[in-house]
């Protein structure tokens, strides 16, 4: 298979995990025989610096024209102080939005060797796999009005929470397609005791539901359901939810694995180019040091295998190398006891790419 992959490092640890992952891809080519062609593109502050944009019209094209993109995090310090139109998060919600990637995929499945990284109790932690459908293209990111502006004689700001028919039906919609290939239930996470979207957002996931009459629907509080995911996560197979509780969601969620450095994601439409990114972001006080765990950014890899280019045997593969090299006690710092040697970015990638030619061979 010959596929093009756009590679967007981005800031901060983006390119130290680009660059791993990449070797990891360049890894599966050649053990499955495929042709995969890197192309490189910028996005956020290391944009902002080439070019004055976080999203250059080039990287767009860049993308528009791959088969995949794979992002590695945006943002930093050097730019908080940026007008909103120059901050490198801008870039990545504008790619977002131009490519119509409405899908937010985060898979949160705990690794077995891990289970002493999570501070959870083990009883709640064994069987976790559960799947957060974040809408991703609508809500207060990109509702309008959003702007400073005088209140009552004073200085305020004012951001919108907007949601269509449209926006809500189709992101659910999606939420119960994967949950048939599943266990089959979905929880829609709102906040329908106070907001008129979340209201509209359970009438219309409750309409939906009637397609879909072998899934269960259940409904739950955004407040409630961050209580319940620390309390017992394994209630839940499918969480669906508006774009900024998806994103508080998955943060937490991601400490019942161990570590946002695990966390991958996939956010797709209908079209074919998906983008493929880790759920944590730049890590500004770990860049450089080659601390940063790259797995986050290797699963997101092997999901683009999977959902972009219908790689399943090479998407597996990756997982069970990550599994095993887990298995085998090697840990970047965020996820070793106090009692264990830390291995850096690169030994960790070492030992992954390792793992995958391992088991090809002995598969031959
Ligand atoms: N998708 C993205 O590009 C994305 C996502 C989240 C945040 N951000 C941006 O990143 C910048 C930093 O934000 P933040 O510090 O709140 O969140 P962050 O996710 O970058 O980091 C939070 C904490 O997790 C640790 N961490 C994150 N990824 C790690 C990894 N792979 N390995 C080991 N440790 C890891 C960091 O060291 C830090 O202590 C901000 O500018 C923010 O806007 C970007
Ligand atoms: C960087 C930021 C805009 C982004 C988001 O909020 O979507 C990030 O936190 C994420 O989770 O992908
Ligand atoms: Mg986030």
């Amino acid at each position: 298979m010959e596929k093009q992959i756009l590679l967007l490092p981005g800031d901060g640890i983006g390119p130290e995990i680009i660059a791993e992952t990449k070797r990891v891809l360049e890894e599966i080519a050649r053990l499955y025989h495929h042709t995969f062609q890197f192309v490189e593109g910028r996005i956020g502050g290391d944009a902002i610096d080439a070019t004055g944009s976080p999203l250059p019209e080039e990287t767009l094209d860049l993308a528009k024209g791959s088969d995949a993109i794979l992002l590695g995090a945006v943002g930093g310090p050097k730019w908080d102080g940026n007008a909103p139109e120059k901050r490198p998060e801008k870039g990545l919600l504008q790619i977002r939005k131009a490519l119509g990637l409405y899908a937010n995929l985060r898979p949160v499945r705990v690794l077995k060797p891990l289970m002493g990284a999570s501070t959870l109790k083990e009883e709640v932690l064994a069987d976790v796999d559960l799947l957060i459908v974040r809408e991703l293209t609508g809500g207060l990111y990109f509702g309008e009005p959003r702007e400073r502006r005088q209140i009552n004689g004073e200085d305020g700001a004012v951001d919108t929470l907007l949601y269509t028919r449209g926006e809500i039906e189709r992101i659910v919609h999606q939420a119960f397609q994967f949950a048939r290939t599943r266990k089959k239930r979905v929880v829609s996470v709102d906040k329908a005791n106070v907001l008129e979207s979340s209201r509209l957002w359970r009438e219309i996931a409750d309409e939906v539901a009637r397609e879909y009459p072998d899934v269960t629907l259940s409904h739950m509080l955004v407040d409630n359901a961050a209580m319940q995911l620390i309390r017992d996560p394994r209630q839940f197979d499918v969480i669906v939810t508006e774009n900024l509780f998806g994103d508080i969601l998955s943060d937490e969620a991601s400490m019942i694995t161990g570590s946002l450095g695990l966390l991958p994601s996939a956010s797709m439409n209908t079209s074919k180019v998906g983008l493929f990114e880790p759920v944590h972001g730049s890590a500004p006080d770990i860049a450089g040091t080659g601390a940063a765990n790259p797995l986050a950014t290797i699963l997101s890899a092997a999901m683009m295998l999977q959902y972009s280019f219908g790689l399943a045997d090479e998407a597996k593969a990756i997982e069970v190398a990550v599994d095993r090299v887990l298995a085998q006690g090697v840990r970047t710092k965020d996820i070793a006891k106090a009692s264990e040697n830390a291995v850096s970015t690169t030994a960790i990638t070492n030992a992954v790419m390792e793992a995958l030619a391992l088991k090809s061979a002995s598969s031959r």
